[in-house]
């Protein structure tokens, strides 16, 4: 059975790696056709994230038009006070992420999806965060090194913002994006493990 990864994200692929499917057992697609990842106001943020990751494995499925394989997707996001962070859409946006983090407890929400086209099944990890307080200096120096521009809630736990996590409750990987111990079982569900 062919796995089809269907995301651009070189940490998906490395978590990947981890449970197993490395190359050649699995292929690596890149998502070309774009889903919008826009929230719709009817829906709470776990079913937002959820959505987009079975719409990224549907999206990915129909890219590889071949079968049989199975098409994992995933989405991360952060979400403080019933808000969404997702990826920043600029430094500015960056700065006032990390502001708004500095000092408090977040939610990272990941969702992963399988479908082979006739079955699709999902799995949603919350873990929480807890960040140290941030000065204006840490902020600019860490937004410098360009590190938040690609992240959901303009951090990497995995990276030089690994030093802004004072806690962690639930799962490292997920936060990272992928949930290690979920996506082996969806796998597995599916046998492709
Ligand atoms: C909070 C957090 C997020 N992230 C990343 C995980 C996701 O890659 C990214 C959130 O964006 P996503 O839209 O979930 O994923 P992506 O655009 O990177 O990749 P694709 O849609 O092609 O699968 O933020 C970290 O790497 N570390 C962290 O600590």
């Amino acid at each position: 059975m062919t796995l089809v990864l269907a995301s651009a994200s070189p940490r998906r692929r490395e978590l990947l790696a981890q449970i197993g499917m490395a190359d050649p057992e699995f292929r690596f697609e890149v998502l070309a056709a774009d889903i919008d990842e826009s929230h719709q106001a009817s829906e709470t943020a776990a079913q937002f994230v959820q959505r987009l990751a079975v719409e990224k494995a549907q999206a990915g499925l129909a890219l590889y038009g071949q079968s049989p394989a199975v098409v994992l997707g995933s989405d991360t996001i952060v979400v403080l006070d019933g808000q969404i962070l997702g990826k920043p859409v600029d430094e500015a946006d960056a700065e006032q992420m990390l502001q708004q983090l500095s000092g408090r407890e977040h939610s990272v929400m990941t969702a992963v999806a399988v479908t082979d086209g006739a079955k699709t099944l999902a799995s949603l990890v919350e873990t929480k965060v807890q960040f140290c307080g941030l000065t204006q200096q840490d902020i600019l120096a860490y937004i410098a090194t360009q590190e938040p521009m690609d992240k959901a809630g303009a951090y990497g736990i995995q990276g030089l913002g690994g030093c802004f996590v004072e806690a962690i409750q639930g799962s490292y990987s997920a936060v990272v994006g992928l949930p290690l111990v979920e996506t082996k079982a969806l796998l597995r569900k599916m046998q492709v493990l």
